[in-house]
């Protein structure tokens, strides 16, 4: 934050990225330029730009030239430089924002201007009492290729940017280095630069820039992160000091760099500051990660997939759901729990689960035709209490039945699941990727006739309960390597596998799977540039080596109670933080996203930068903020088909990061920037599910029919409670 040029009593109103006067406070500027000599004047504005710039240490070429670097412009620099993907001071945070910015007249967020860029998440100038948010709009075309800009300063604005940018010191020291020519640039107001280099903080971080860029680390004074819950937080919170960020314990905190809540709460999502913070969660993300809601998209997306089988240009094969995931029913829509009950045979098991629960919580086998009837009867009585009635949408008996996977693999007896992650580093563009997990073997070996469910639920929290388990906790976590040197020694011969089955075919099965599930909801969860998600997903191998998903899960358990999960669980929660953070930042800098310095062992499953047109508008819900959406696109394949021939991951990884051409002019290359709300296009209704921030009943239901989003008080002080035992 900086004191404003003109005006020695309002501190704080201009900061990299969030630009903000009151309009007081630009009646107080003109008055006070008024009275100011020219060579003060000069003085002050350029002040304002070093102020605006704090790191590139002199005026952008922009603010002289009228002309900005757009996304063109970053990419000709990136293919000029051996390290496309760097990041750094260079690129202007914040693009058109000069001490003229203080002069603009007060701009609709819906007006394009060809001019000036804004930042996602920049507060407008204020002359009505509420924030609004403004989102990045790029320039167009004709700035993009305008060759009025000399080449020579794009170029060593490129050189300002440092390599390696999750790595404090060797950024520091580059961003040094990148300013010096810059300076010499500047040279009648040398001795300006000078103080103002002086008076400003030293560059301890990229993080530094990240998001906010003005501020550094300093004790009580940020950049904060904040906590939520018990669940990896000694990890996050040991990832996030290394980057000189404190710990707020102040859950109402809106001045923070990243939150990580294990319960998602209205709140978060309503003051959330698209482009200066990170958040983790999407809100809706119970679209994949609630048993109803999973089965709902991969039912709608199957129906969809089939649509287009029928077109001839549909040929390749797509995933079919009964291929990968076990008969499902749901028990609050009467047709289908009839269907269930009608179809229920004695040979066979079915599972019951709720479909908001976790750690094996409320799941019970039905195997006789006894407790098929006690839980019709059950099912019918809650249907009929008046209670009930009245609270159409929590509906307690919100369960689905599926059939049980009687003959999964067994390791020396035992049943195991694996869990994998799903990671979305970023939603604007989507990027999304797989990461290995670990085995969950039961304690006690495999009986399909055992009432015992400790020997049929293989999740940690079920095999806690067994006085056993401290003594022999170290079998229950298999690592993959673990679990691939087995799968070699018992079955490479006998069942004919190829050699390490584990991570060739089982790995791109999982990744294949994911990316259906993932494509099932794209185009219906919430995304804003900030949100970033890591989804726990449970798949299970039966004997003839057919891989299923069980489930996916939010908030997924990052214990290390094991020395399986000390070794696993900290890379994995370490390499999301570092994703989110360059996706998050190459994204609001309007840079490629590949390569990606920080990925390590996560994979690319599908990167929205190359298989997205965006900029993208939300779906038919009208965005009040929001300029018309750019006229209709031309016609391209379709997610659907994009699911069909999904690359192998690594294949999609290699895939050049360049960035899809701009539509039209009424869409620029940032504006991808602005939130995009779930799309109705799907026709399931998802422009019904309301907006967290909409302010709609809490109790509304959704696209699944669940119980919407928000908990009541209730149920979230019940989370609270639980909260140490979440994460599954
Ligand atoms: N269809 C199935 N066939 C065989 N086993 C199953 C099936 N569904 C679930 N299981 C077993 O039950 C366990 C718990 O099921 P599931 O993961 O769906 O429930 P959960 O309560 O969400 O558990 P968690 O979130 O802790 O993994 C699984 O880990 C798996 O071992
Ligand atoms: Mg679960
Ligand atoms: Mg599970």
């Amino acid at each position: 934050m900086f004191k404003c040029i003109s005006c020695p009593l309002y501190r704080g109103v201009i900061s990299c990225r969030s630009f903000y006067l009151t309009s007081r406070h630009r009646g107080h500027t003109r008055r006070g330029r008024g009275r100011l000599s020219r060579r003060r004047l000069t003085r002050r504005r350029l002040t304002a730009k070093m102020a605006l710039h704090p790191r590139t240490g002199r005026p952008h070429g922009h603010h002289r030239g009228g002309s900005e670097p757009q996304a063109e412009g970053t990419a000709q620099d990136m293919k000029s430089q051996p390290s496309p993907g760097r990041v750094g001071p260079a690129v202007c945070p914040i693009r058109g924002l000069g001490s003229q910015a203080s002069r603009r007249p007060r701009r609709g967020v819906g007006t394009t201007s060809s001019s000036k860029v804004h930042r996602p998440g920049a507060l407008m100038p204020a002359t009505r009492s509420c924030t609004r948010f403004i989102h990045c709009r790029g320039k167009p075309p004709r700035t993009h290729v305008s060759s009025k800009r000399p080449k020579r300063s794009r170029i060593r604005r490129c050189h300002t940017r440092a390599p390696g940018w999750t790595h404090e010191k060797r950024m520091a020291s580059s961003v040094e280095e990148g300013l010096r020519p810059e300076l010499s640039q500047l040279d009648q107001d040398a001795d300006l630069l000078e103080e103002e280099e002086t008076a400003r903080p030293p560059l301890t971080s990229l993080e530094g820039l990240f998001l906010e860029g003005d501020k550094q680390p300093s004790p009580g004074q940020g950049p904060f992160f904040y906590i939520g819950g018990t669940n990896g937080a000694s990890i996050i919170s040991n990832y996030c000091e290394s980057k000189g960020w404190q710990r707020t314990q102040d859950s109402r905190c809106e001045d923070y760099k990243l939150k990580w809540c294990e319960i998602k709460s209205r709140n978060n999502y309503c003051s959330f500051r698209e482009g200066q913070q990170l958040l983790f969660q999407l809100p809706n993300n119970k679209l994949l990660t609630t048993k109803i809601g999973l089965l709902s998209a991969l039912r709608e997306h199957g129906r969809t997939l089939s649509k287009a089988r029928l077109l001839p240009s549909a040929q390749s094969k797509v995933l079919k759901m009964d291929e990968f995931f076990p008969e499902t029913y749901r028990l609050d829509i009467r047709d289908e729990r009839q269907t269930f009950f009608t179809l229920f045979d004695e040979t066979e098991i079915w599972i019951c689960k709720p479909t908001a629960s976790n750690q094996g919580k409320g799941i019970f086998l039905i195997r006789s035709q006894e407790e098929a009837a006690a839980l019709q009867a059950k099912t019918q009585s809650i249907e009929d209490d008046p209670i009930y009635r009245k609270m159409p949408f929590r509906a307690p008996q919100a369960r689905v039945v599926q059939r049980y996977i009687q003959n999964p693999l067994l390791l020396d007896g035992k049943k195991f699941d694996v869990r994998s992650y799903l990671l979305i580093a970023c939603t604007m563009p989507y990027m999304v990727f797989f990461g290995h997990g670990y085995a969950r073997l039961t304690l006690s070996l495999y009986d399909p006739h055992s009432s015992d469910l400790g020997g049929h639920l293989t999740n940690q929290f079920m095999q806690k309960k067994s006085p056993l388990y401290m003594l022999l906790k170290e079998g229950t976590v298999w690592s993959m390597e673990h679990l691939n040197r087995y799968i070699n020694d018992k079955f490479r011969k006998t069942k004919g596998l190829p050699r390490d089955w584990v991570f060739t075919t089982f790995t791109k099965r999982m990744q294949q799977i994911m990316a259906h599930c993932f494509l099932a909801v794209k185009s219906k969860l919430e995304c804003k540039l900030g949100y970033f998600d890591l989804i726990g997903c449970d798949f299970l191998i039966d004997e003839n080596f057919k891989v299923w998903l069980l489930e996916m899960n939010s908030n997924p358990a990052l214990h290390t109670n094991c020395e399986v999960l000390k070794e696993v669980i900290p890379g994995v929660v370490m390499e999301t933080l570092d994703l989110a953070l360059e996706t998050c930042q190459k994204s609001l800098h309007c840079q490629k996203m590949l390569p990606l310095l920080s990925q390590r062992r996560f994979v690319l499953l599908y990167n929205g930068e190359t298989m997205d047109v965006w900029p993208r508008l939300g779906g038919s819900r009208p965005l009040a903020r929001l300029p018309p959406p750019p006229p209709p696109l031309p016609p391209r394949p379709s997610s659907e088909a994009a699911s069909s021939t999904l690359p192998s991951a690594r294949a999609t990884a290699d895939r050049p990061g360049a960035r899809k051409p701009v539509p039209s002019r009424a869409a620029p290359i940032c504006a991808f920037h602005k939130s995009r709300l779930p799309d109705s296009s799907g026709g399931s209704g998802a422009e019904s599910e309301p907006s967290l921030c909409s302010g709609s009943p809490e109790n509304s239901r959704d696209v699944t029919g669940e119980p919407s989003l928000g908990p009541s008080e209730e149920e979230r002080e019940e989370e609270q409670r639980n909260a140490s035992h979440r994460g599954s």
